[in-house]
This record gives structure tokens, sequence and C-alpha cells, in this order.
């Protein structure tokens, strides 16, 4: 049976319950549990792990799917049901870059019958993330506008600057570890990506991939001058390895110690952090997607749940 958590703000949505009676009607076995506030979500993903449900999927935006990966995450990883998605949110960064379809009917037949994928799973301390966990300026503004740090970052330098002025910015100094370095740097942004984007559309990672054992680092320092902006701005296009603002790597965990705190969004959720440890589990979830999936270095996808071929080829056809 498959446990589908809807977040309670989706769940009159006549399309939403449309697509849950229309597949009941295909044959589905599916339970729907509604979410009432915080914590909800993962307390019923966990027990959905411990009744023996094969399959969960989260009915809502990226934060209601990160709360059932915390659920699931508690659970011992031979008792994790399958994850699906069915995106209800506004952003839905993780669903529009699987290339899971939009629609609830669409979506929730791929959430019910796409073929799972281990996919790792990372940890900041004690909150795990699936997809992306950002800090220091980006997460500052975008935690209480809806103003993204593309449009920042790519915009006009003076509405950059202005942004940073009206936020009356500070850069967050520190020092970040990794498993094959270590920098004292003042953050301006750091992105640290098991998926490529977040914040509506930010593809702050765009080579990572879910199933690596790898978190994708983008670390931008502090700039000081209109000129060093411009350099900055110019290496976020070019992503090198090591420039002069603009760091990219991988690596399978990241420390930053720091002073002062420093703003983050943890798949969409603000939260602050002093400093913090992020780590990935690697294939600690199993992952319902499309077999072509941008997100997933190509290696079999593992299928566990047994439907009629009519199901997985519909599925596949709308996504590929
Ligand atoms: N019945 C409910 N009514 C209102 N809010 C709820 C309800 N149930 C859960 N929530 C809250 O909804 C939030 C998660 O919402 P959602 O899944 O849309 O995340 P989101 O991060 O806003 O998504 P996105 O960024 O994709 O728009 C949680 O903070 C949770 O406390």
């Amino acid at each position: 049976m498959t446990r589908l958590i809807l977040n309670g703000q989706a769940a009159q949505l006549p399309q939403v319950r449309d697509a849950v009676f229309a597949s009941r009607e295909a044959g589905a076995d599916l339970e729907v549990h509604v979410t009432w506030e915080d914590g909800d979500a993962a307390r019923l993903a966990e027990q959905a792990g411990r009744a023996g449900r094969s399959r969960v999927i989260a009915g809502g935006g990226d934060g209601t799917v990160n709360e059932v990966v915390n659920g699931l995450m508690r659970l011992p990883r031979e008792r994790r049901p399958v994850l699906g998605i069915l995106p209800l949110g506004s952003a839905n960064d993780l669903a529009t870059s699987l290339g899971l379809p939009l629609m609830p009917a669409e979506a929730l037949e791929a959430a019910l019958y796409l073929p799972s994928h281990s996919v790792d799973v990372a940890r900041l301390d004690d909150r795990y993330f699936l997809n992306m966990t950002t800090g220091g300026f980006g997460a500052e503004v975008t935690s209480s506008t809806p103003k993204s740090l593309k449009r920042l970052l790519g915009g006009g330098a003076y509405s950059l600057i202005g942004a940073l002025k009206a936020w009356q910015y500070r850069p967050y100094p520190g020092r970040l570890s990794w498993a094959e370095g270590q920098r004292d740097a003042s953050l301006f942004v750091l992105a640290m990506g098991n998926g490529i984007q977040s914040g509506g559309g930010q593809r702050l990672t765009p080579e990572a991939r879910l199933n690596d054992g790898l978190l994708d680092i983008l670390l931008v320092r502090d700039f000081t001058s209109l000129r060093e902006m411009v350099t900055m701005r110019r290496e976020l296009l070019d992503r090198p390895a090591r420039g002069e603002f603009v760091e990219t790597f991988r690596t399978s965990w990241v420390t930053f110690e720091s002073e002062g705190d420093l703003p983050l969004t943890l798949d969409g959720e603000p939260l602050r952090r002093r400093g913090f440890h992020v780590e990935i589990d690697t294939g600690a979830l199993e992952l319902a997607a499309p077999r072509e999936c941008p997100l997933l270095e190509r290696h079999a996808p593992r299928v566990t749940e047994s439907r009629t071929t009519r199901h997985h080829e519909g599925v596949d056809a709308t996504n590929s």
C-alpha cells in the first residue's frame, strides 16, 4: 500500500481530490493522510514505514518533501519506503529538476508508479536535506522576500548593490573545511547541493547528481568594490574550480566554523547556525523518478513497484 501525505493547505484542491479518486479507480491501493502543522509530515512518514507501507508520497512543496525525508530517515534503512513526490508547492525545486510532471493527475500517477532509484541524502547536523542548503546573503534575502538570488546576482549591478545596502549586508567570515581542503573565507554565498537548484529555479550547483555520493559546493567570497563584483559575476558564469571569488568543488562532507550566525535555507526552510557539519549518506533513500532523469547518474534503476507495463510506459512517456 502507498501512503499519500498531503500538506493540509492543498488537501481540498479539487484537482488533487480528483487525482486521488481517479488513481484509486484505476486500481491504486492508496491511503491519504493530511497534515495540520509542522512536524506532521515527518511523523506520518515514519509511521508509514513502521506500518510496512511500500511507498510514501509527499504531496506538497519542497518543505513537505523535506519533512517526509526527515521522517523516513528516522527509520532503519531497510524499512524506508520508496519516496514519491506530488508537487503542490510554489517553488517545487526538486520536482522540477527531477523532470516530474506538475499537474496533479499526471504527478500522482508518476509518484505511484515511477521506478525507484537509490539516492543520497545529506545531513546538516541533525537535519536531513535531499536537495540543497544555501547559506549567506541569498539565504537572508530569499527567506524574507520573494526576490530570488538568481535575479539579484543575474540582474543589474545596481539592483544587487541596492539589495546589499537595503539588507545592511555584512559578509559571513568563517573557516570552511572539507575532505580535501580548508579555507578561511569571508562568505557571500555558500551552496551545498545534492540536487541542482533551490529558491525557485536558482541553478547554483548545475552539475550535482543525487546518486554520486557527493555534494557539489559553490563558494562565493565577499567582494568590496564594483570592479570585484563584476569579476565575481563573471566567475559565477564560468564556475572556476578556484577563482578569485568563486570556487566550485565536490566533497562528501563540509564543516563551517564561525563566530557569528550564518543564515541558511535547507530545502527551502530558513534556519540560522553559528557553525555546522554537513555530510552525505550514500544511497540512503529510494526515490521515484523518471528513468531519463537529469539528476541521476546513469545506472540501472531498481523497479520496486510491481504494476502493469502500461503504467510504466505511460509515465515515462510523459517525462521523456
Ligand atoms: N494544514 C496546514 N495548513 C497550513 N500550513 C501547513 C499545514 N500543514 C503543514 N503546514 C506547513 O506547510 C509548510 C510546508 O509547506 P510546503 O510543502 O508548501 O513547503 P514550501 O517550502 O513552502 O514549498 P515550496 O517552496 O515548494 O513552495 C510547513 O512549514 C508546515 O508547517
